[in-house]
């Protein structure tokens, strides 16, 4: 079973926006709230400084990116758990799926790097055999080579793996690698291409439980005539 971490299994968001205000204030700009800064978490620090600038009507250079990526990833390594948390229910999600025999994996576009700094913060990372970045293979998601490959590593096998997501990179990956996917809607970008494209959406953890999930190995047919 695989999970996206930003906006899936850990709210990023508040340190995220944390080290992004850090960025602006060098540059005189005000901070933005959280709520305005939510939605845009789960792209990465490049997207989330290009809508600052966006917002704020100020020109952004690539050599300005650059270094205030820099600052970004910098502040960010240096507090990366200081607000973040599991979505409520995470716990005993991930106990119920570990109880019911699933190998439990992360395939996230952090980098490999800060995943396992933010799960080892959180003492989650020895739950996962598997814990992948952006920065793990050759390409990163949506490219399924990343869905593939942490699923190797989690020892097991496409035909029968699974993937959470909040956002449709999530969905798309899932798709090309032709495994089923989750679609959480308390994430950080659950639009109307990954809703569509999910095979099917959970509002709450407390959703995510091995009866879901043997209905999505279930023969498509089964599925069909159920519905
Ligand atoms: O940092 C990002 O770009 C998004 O991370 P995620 O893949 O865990 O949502
Ligand atoms: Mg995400």
């Amino acid at each position: 079973m695989v999970f996206d971490l930003d906006g899936t299994l850990v709210d990023t968001a508040p340190d995220l926006a944390g080290s992004l205000n850090h960025c602006l204030s060098r540059i005189g700009l005000p901070p933005l709230p959280l709520e305005i800064v939510r939605p845009h978490a789960g792209h990465g620090a490049q997207a989330m400084l290009r809508e600052a600038y966006r917002l704020a009507e100020r020109p952004l250079g690539a050599e300005e990116l650059a270094e205030q990526t820099a600052c970004f990833l910098q502040h960010y390594e240096a507090h990366i758990a200081v607000e973040s948390a599991l979505f409520p229910g995470g716990i005993a999600a991930l106990d119920r799926l570990s109880e019911a025999g699933l190998t439990l994996a992360i395939c996230t576009n952090k980098t490999e790097r800060l995943a396992r700094r933010l799960l080892e913060e959180m003492e989650l990372a020895s739950r996962f055999p598997a814990i992948c970045g952006a920065d793990t293979f050759s390409a990163r998601k949506p490219d399924p080579i990343h869905l593939f490959g942490t699923i190797e590593q989690a020892g097991g096998s496409a035909s029968n793996a699974l993937m959470v997501g909040d956002t449709n990179t999530d969905i798309l990956a899932a798709r090309a690698a032709g495994v089923p996917s989750i679609l959480v809607l308390f994430g950080y970008d659950p639009g109307s291409e990954a809703r569509s494209g999910a095979t099917c959406s959970i509002e709450r953890f407390s959703d995510l439980t091995p009866h879901l999930i043997d209905s999505l190995f279930e023969p498509r047919a089964l599925r069909v005539q159920a519905v």
